[in-house]
């Protein structure tokens, strides 16, 4: 097989979204089978065909999804923005992974007691000017969140010096007077004496999984891509449903339409032929003991609640969001 006939799907090979990453693939039945040698940065899914495993760092991954050279991969929302001029039309972030969560933030030194808000920058900066001859001066990695975020709170005058790692200590290190970077615990921040604007909230970001709009979606790839989005959606409806079952009243008076619709809940397998049945629901996890409660009001006999592993279902609402933009 010539591997442009393939779904390249690209998952972080080191850093804080590698092993959290892997989980999210093991959840949903997809095991990665890396080559062979350890410095093989190649690998399939086993049991899926027509799908290559790229192992990149994050910041890769985003280029890669950006130029189309992967079709799909995990990555931080920060690094779509950063990396993508369009995110909107490069990608579709087909859904958040709950992990790898931090914060874009603008920081500025704690000892800048009356600067609060971005508002204030534009003092800070004409001051920079009179007293120093010079503009105001941002370290950070984030060039283009930086950009767009001071222009949409007009705040002009200033200069980015680029940052490749420690941005935090920039200020202590006199190489810039305020920061743009990432914090999730705030530690960081702390333990130099930054603080975040009070509307210096850049972007909350998490781990995605992202498909490329740019790569070459041929047949085998959407095949492939329907069976890997399939698993994946199967695991997070899974996860975020109960199955309840209950044996219907001797009767069968129970109104299980407007009963479900009361209760967020589906009939996945439609409902009982006869009159004594037993019903099967899935309702959110957080609907379960109403839902419970009002099956027992309505005449149920018994009825159990239950964790499943997987529910697939004819339609895959992740696949077809993604090829309705294709
Ligand atoms: N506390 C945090 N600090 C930095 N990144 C975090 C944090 N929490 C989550 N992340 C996510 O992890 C991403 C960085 O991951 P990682 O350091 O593995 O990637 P990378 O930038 O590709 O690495 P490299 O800088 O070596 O190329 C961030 O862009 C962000 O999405
Ligand atoms: O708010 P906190 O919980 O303190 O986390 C934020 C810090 O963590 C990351 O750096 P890290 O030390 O991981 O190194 P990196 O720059 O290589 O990512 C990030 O760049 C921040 O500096």
């Amino acid at each position: 097989m010539s591997s442009s006939d393939v779904l390249v799907l690209a998952v972080p090979s080191k850093g804080r979204l590698q092993e959290n990453a892997n989980a999210f693939f093991a959840r949903a039945g997809l095991k990665l089978a890396q080559g062979s040698g350890a410095r093989d940065y190649r690998g399939r899914l086993v049991g899926v065909p027509d799908v290559e495993v790229r192992y990149l760092s994050a910041s890769e991954i985003a280029s890669q999804l950006a130029s189309g050279t992967a079709h799909l991969g995990v990555t931080g929302e920060d690094l779509i923005r950063e990396t993508l001029p369009d995110a909107r039309g490069q990608v579709e972030l087909l859904t958040p992974l709950g992990f790898g969560n931090a914060t874009v933030v603008v920081a500025v030194p704690q000892a800048w007691i009356d600067v609060r808000a971005m508002g204030d920058l534009d003092e800070v900066a004409a001051l920079m000017r009179a007293r120093h001859g010079r503009r105001l001066r941002v370290a950070t990695k984030y060039v283009n969140l930086t950009r767009r975020f001071f222009a949409e709170k007009g705040v002009a005058d200033y200069r980015i010096v680029e940052s490749l790692g420690a941005t935090e200590g920039a200020p202590a290190a006199g190489s810039a007077e305020i920061v743009v970077d990432i914090t999730t615990t705030g530690a960081t921040l702390r333990a130099n004496a930054l603080k975040v604007l009070d509307d210096g909230i850049i972007l909350r970001s998490e781990a995605n999984l992202v498909a490329s709009l740019k790569a070459a979606w041929g047949e085998t790839q959407r095949g492939a891509l329907r069976a890997v989005l399939g698993r994946i959606a199967a695991e997070e409806r899974a996860r975020t449903t109960r199955e309840v079952r209950a044996a219907l009243p001797e009767d069968g008076t129970i109104d299980l339409a407007t009963l479900a619709g009361l209760h967020e809940a589906e009939l996945p397998y439609g409902a009982p032929r006869g009159p004594d049945g037993e019903i099967v629901l899935r309702c959110p996890e957080a609907a379960v003991f109403d839902l419970a409660d009002a099956l027992v009001r309505a005449g149920a006999r018994a009825v159990s609640v239950r964790r499943i592993d997987y529910a697939f279902a004819a339609e895959n609402p992740l696949a077809e969001r993604l090829l309705a933009r294709l």
